[in-house]
């Protein structure tokens, strides 16, 4: 090709979805960063759309999505997504009407949560440094507590009676597994850790536990260990040097992440990938952290587990190098102690994103 016809930029359209509370003001910041990273790096660009799903107009109009919302989202390369959650709606509403229909009918059967101690940050535990804890949490994301099977009878009486039934499946179980074996194995440790809790639950974990260790024999380069979710606790935070990959199921991840986040140093820093790995759906990307209405309207919220959820979407959209840039830059700015409260710094949502915008500007523009 003559040299004088330029490459034509790479477009991925993003839907975007902010949701409620701090997810507005840290979706804000992350599209900012990622449009200041296409800008700097070249090559690619973000075709960004904005959905206002949100319970704010859940309120108002009576619907977080319209009926064709699913449909909708299916159009574009990724979706990036705030927060879901407001006091002044039940929370199984919210999380059923917006987040949970999208990881289950999207096929985003996996949800990645890496942790890890970020450059000029620091662990609550007293002796712990960044090379002791370093994790991959991956969390079954399509069923197990989260089927969405029960029901409530004779509510409002003395006789009321509610069920919540957990599903596994053999594909389910297979399929997270997998993918979980694989992730260990392309890291250096090769190191597996199966959270469980078939002591009590007698019937769905006994088959998750089986299934782990049938995958297990196709992986005998991957050290494997079994871990009692209640037990698996003590040791992250007790050992955590001792961990690498871990798989847990849809509950046990949801509550071992935020345990991982606070152990790195703050919920605030926590990414997650929410992957179809069939790549026939987009995947949706996301701090780990909810709306946190406490703190919301104040500008103060972390937005650094958006931006690092930012840069994994870069990544699963084929842009490693940039995603690297874009995490070098955020740890530079920790590491200059450009942080929010939470990490014990004195910056605002909007001077992190200042400086982390001016950041990919001097480490990643071409000369
Ligand atoms: N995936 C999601 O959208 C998601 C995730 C978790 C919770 N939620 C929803 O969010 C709402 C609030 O839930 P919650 O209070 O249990 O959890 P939360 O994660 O919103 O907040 C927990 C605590 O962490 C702090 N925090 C969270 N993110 C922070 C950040 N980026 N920077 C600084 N501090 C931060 C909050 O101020 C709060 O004190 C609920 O409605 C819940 O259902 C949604
Ligand atoms: O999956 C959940 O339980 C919620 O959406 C939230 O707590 C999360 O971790 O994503
Ligand atoms: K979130
Ligand atoms: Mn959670």
């Amino acid at each position: 090709m003559p040299s004088t016809i330029r490459e034509r930029s790479r477009i991925f359209k993003i839907a975007s979805i902010p949701g409620d509370g701090i997810g507005v003001d840290i979706t804000e910041a992350a599209v900012r960063v990622l449009n200041t990273l296409s800008k700097t790096v070249g090559g690619f660009e973000f075709e960004f759309e904005t959905f206002d799903w949100s319970s704010k107009a859940y309120l108002e109009r009576g619907w977080y999505m319209p009926p064709d919302g699913l449909e909708q989202l299916k159009k574009y390369d990724a979706i990036y997504f705030g927060a879901v959650g407001w006091p002044d709606v039940p929370d199984h509403i919210s999380l059923w009407s917006l987040i949970l229909p999208i990881r289950k009918a999207l096929n985003q059967y996996v949800n990645v949560r890496p942790t890890r101690i970020l450059a000029g940050t620091k662990s609550p535990l007293s002796d712990c440094s960044p090379s002791d804890l370093d994790w991959v949490i991956v969390r079954e994301n399509s069923e197990g507590e989260y089927s969405g099977q029960g029901g409530t009878s004779h509510e409002h009486s003395e006789h009321a009676v509610a069920t919540e039934v957990s599903i596994f499946t053999q594909v389910g179980i297979e399929r997270i597994m997998r993918f979980a074996f694989e992730m260990a194995k392309s890291r250096p440790r090769k190191k597996l850790t199966m959270v469980t809790k078939s002591n009590a639950q007698r019937h769905g974990m006994v088959l998750w536990d089986r299934i782990f260790y049938e995958i297990a024999k196709e992986y005998p380069d991957v050290e494997i260990d079994k871990m009692l979710v209640d037990a698996m606790t003590v040791r992250m935070v007790l050992n955590p040097k001792s961990l690498d990959t871990i798989v847990a199921t849809n509950l046990h991840a949801d509550i071992l992440s935020d345990l991982a986040a606070a152990l790195s140093g703050s919920i605030g820093i926590a990414p997650s990938s929410n992957l179809d790995p069939t790549r026939k759906n987009p995947s949706m990307f996301e701090p780990i952290h909810g709306s946190a209405p406490d703190i919301a309207g104040q500008g103060i919220a972390n937005p650094v587990g958006a931006f690092w959820s930012a840069a994994e979407m870069v990544r699963w959209l084929g842009e490693e190098k940039a995603a690297d840039g874009l995490m070098r830059a955020i740890e530079n700015m920790t590491e200059a102690g450009v942080k929010t409260k939470d990490l014990g710094g004195e910056k605002n949502t909007k001077e992190v994103t200042d400086a982390v915008c001016t950041e990919i500007e001097r480490l990643l523009q071409s000369s």
